[in-house]
């Protein structure tokens, strides 16, 4: 073989080596590679372990609080059951207690006695009231105190406790005739005296404030099981305590009776009272929560039965059946009272005259007696409150056979009244026109307020503010109600800033027939935008004098305010107020008359408003209702009496009014008061007589 062969050889020798080599250099890198990803993988696979084993170790931790949690809540829930055990047998021994206790007492507010007065001369006092006022031979009485804060000649409330429980059961019947007297009898204490006060008849009795006589009390009934009082009577004691200065200076009484008056009067005050019962925590049933709210005063709106359930003052009236049914049918079918539900066989057929002259009379008795009773049960009646409709038969003409009644039987007290106004263009009925300026002219000279709403303007809330795409009855009444409810929570709970229903009168009404304030409500949030829109308190009164947020169709721009009365709800301090207000009089389109330059009546409740569940209406921390005396509400007048002219000039639908009782003269006289009123609201404003026509 030569050099050049083997050379050859050598160099394909060398390549075959090298080919080999880096064969076996590559699939010792593969093999690498591959341990490398299964490194890589196991590792991945023992993070997820890890990881799994992190979230186990987490699950199992939850596990162990949880039961842990658990056993607390066992444990809690346990206490809970004892506690309420407790209660309840408190309750039960207390109940037994009260009834053979509680029916022995009366508390006397407004009694004047020559200072000083020993406790002979006290009930000395006290037997001679009874004697001259309430025509009572002789009454015996076991015990007499004085409660509250000792001034001179300043009225007082006595505690009486009588020998004999007939006569305190006979006292308070006849208490109706301390009428006008400035004297009220409550059934607010109901203890035994023999462990409270020790002095000897003729030394002077110590002055209790409320507060220590109840702490004496609870003292006295837990030292010994013979001095009890029921968590009732402490509630209206409570009550008592917190709005007897008030009462002092109003000279008014508490509770307030509600008349709910045909098909819109029934269907709001349906609405009112579900709102009622949920924001002073009463079940459907009239059955208190456990706890109820220190605020909240039931007595003014609830009569308490001896089984503890709350009946509504109130009754419910309508001349036809249908409505107030469903009622009886309806969640809160248990809480009224029956004979609170009155009803009779066919409707006034919209005609002012069938419910003031023929069907509506053969209802009116039933009515007073049952409103009789209601009263005979108050301690101190406040005053009405009035649901219904101006365009109704019923609504219109039997109210004010009903109104001429109460200004008979109860002269002296208040009275207010929400009332659904004619839409501008929306009607049920082709004569409200009529009923409507027939009940404003007869009822023309009770200067009483009377809180106006038509349903065109609140259903334009409804699919404006609310987004609601057609709104029914049921969604306008659970607005109404709101407001009822905002304008009515001072009544009702104790606040900073509180109004009655004779403040409301005093301070709206400054000229008696010019008495029919606007009511507005702010904010109104759907439920779906509560979050985003919290308003203040500036912006939510500058909303009320915004003409879209009002309950009425007429335009603010057109007149001038009387007078205006805010009511704040919730998170609201006086400060917030004044500034809101401050700014709002500096508003050039708000004008007031000029001898009105304070114009704004204030009322501050601490609760936060409520709303039912399923309403259309957010729950907010705050809110506020305007009632608002406005000449502008003439345009709203002007208007109906327009549409009653142009009917009454072709004696249109006439003959059904006169058929049913009513003289064909009184349709002229009618509309010729209510065109004087139009007069009087334009005199006020010093309009130069011109009225906003265009929406005739
Ligand atoms: N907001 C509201 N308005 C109502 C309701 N029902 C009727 N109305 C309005 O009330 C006026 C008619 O009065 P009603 O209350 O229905 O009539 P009434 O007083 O029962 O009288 P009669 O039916 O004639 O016996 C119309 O303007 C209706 O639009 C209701 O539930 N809510």
């Amino acid at each position: 073989m030569d050099t050049a062969a083997i050379k050859l050889l050598i160099d394909i020798q060398h390549e075959a080596y090298k080919n080999a080599m880096e064969l076996f250099v590559s699939q010792l890198t593969n093999k690498i590679d591959a341990s490398q990803a299964q490194i890589m993988d196991l590792a991945k696979s023992l993070e997820y372990i890890q990881a799994d084993v992190a979230d186990l170790k987490y699950q199992v931790k939850q596990l162990i609080r949880e039961k842990n949690e658990d056993k607390r809540t066992t444990m809690r829930w346990q206490d809970q059951i004892q506690s309420s055990s407790k209660l309840v047998e408190d309750l039960e021994s207390k109940d037994s207690c009260v009834d053979k206790t509680s029916h022995n007492s009366l508390c006397i507010e407004g009694i004047l006695e020559a200072e000083p007065e020993t406790l002979l001369q006290l009930a000395a006092t006290v037997t001679t009231l009874f004697q001259e006022k309430l025509e009572m031979s002789d009454v015996p009485l076991e015990q007499v105190y004085r409660v509250g804060q000792r001034k001179c000649s300043r009225p007082r409330s006595v505690l009486v406790i009588f020998c004999n429980p007939i006569d305190r059961d006979v006292v308070l019947r006849r208490s109706r005739m301390l009428h006008g007297t400035k004297i009220f009898i409550y059934e607010s204490l109901c203890p035994t005296t023999q462990n409270v006060l020790n002095g000897t008849e003729e030394e002077r009795l110590p002055y209790l404030s409320h507060a220590e006589l109840i702490a004496k009390y609870k003292g006295v009934a837990q030292d010994s099981s013979s001095a009890v009082m029921s968590s009732s009577s402490l509630a209206t004691a409570n009550h008592h305590d917190s709005t007897s200065t008030h009462n002092a200076d109003t000279g008014g009484g508490r509770q307030v009776l509600s008349l709910h008056v045909g098909q819109a009067g029934v269907q709001i005050g349906r609405v009112c009272w579900e709102l009622y019962c949920l924001e002073h925590g009463i079940f459907p049933d009239g059955v208190p929560y456990p706890a109820i709210s220190e605020e909240s005063s039931l007595d003014p709106f609830f009569s308490e039965t001896s089984d503890g359930k709350m009946v509504p003052r109130s009754i419910f009236i309508d001349l036809e059946p249908s409505v107030v049914d469903e009622i009886r049918r309806g969640t809160h079918q248990d809480l009224f009272h029956p004979a609170d539900l009155i009803t009779h066989k066919e409707d006034a057929a919209n005609n002012f005259a069938r419910g003031r002259h023929s069907v509506g009379r053969e209802v009116v008795h039933a009515v007073t007696e049952r409103i009789r009773k209601q009263v005979e049960g108050c301690s101190g009646l406040q005053g009405f409150i009035c649901t219904h409709s101006f365009g109704g038969g019923t609504g219109s003409g039997f109210m004010t056979l009903l109104l001429e009644k109460l200004a008979q039987e109860y002269p002296s007290t208040s009275l207010m009244r929400f009332c659904a106004f004619p839409s501008p263009r929306m009607s049920t009925a082709v004569v409200e026109p009529y009923n409507t300026i027939l009940h404003a002219s007869t009822t023309m000279e009770y200067d009483h307020c009377v809180f106006v709403f038509d349903n065109e303007a609140t259903y334009n809330l409804c699919v404006n503010k609310l987004g609601i795409g057609r709104p029914t009855y049921n969604n306008l009444n659970h607005h109404v109600a709101q407001v009822v409810s905002a304008a009515t929570a001072s009544l009702r709970f104790d606040g900073a800033l509180n109004v009655d229903v004779r403040d409301f009168n005093t301070n709206l009404v400054p000229l008696p027939r010019l008495h029919f304030p606007v009511m507005t409500y702010a904010p109104i949030v759907s439920a779906d935008n509560a979050y985003r829109e919290q308003q203040s308190v500036s912006d939510m009164t500058t909303a009320c004098f915004d003409p879209a947020m009002q309950m009425a169709t007429c335009n603010p721009a057109t007149g001038k305010y009387m007078s205006c009365c805010l009511l704040y709800r919730g998170d609201v301090t006086p400060n917030d107020v004044q500034r809101a207000i401050s700014a709002i009089k500096l508003k050039k389109s708000v004008q007031f008359v000029e001898w009105c330059p304070t114009g704004f009546k204030l009322g501050i409740n601490g609760g936060r408003p409520k709303v039912l569940p399923g309403a259309d209406l957010a729950k907010m921390s705050r809110s506020v209702c305007m009632l608002a005396n406005t000449t502008a509400f003439k345009d709203a007048w002007a208007r109906v009496n327009h549409k009653f002219q142009l009917m009454y000039s072709r004696r249109a639908f006439v003959h059904w009014f006169v058929g049913a009782g009513l003289e064909d003269s009184e349709l002229g006289i009618a509309q010729e008061n209510v065109a004087q009123l139009v007069n009087d609201y334009q005199e006020v404003d010093g309009d130069d007589g011109k009225v906003d026509a265009h929406e005739f």
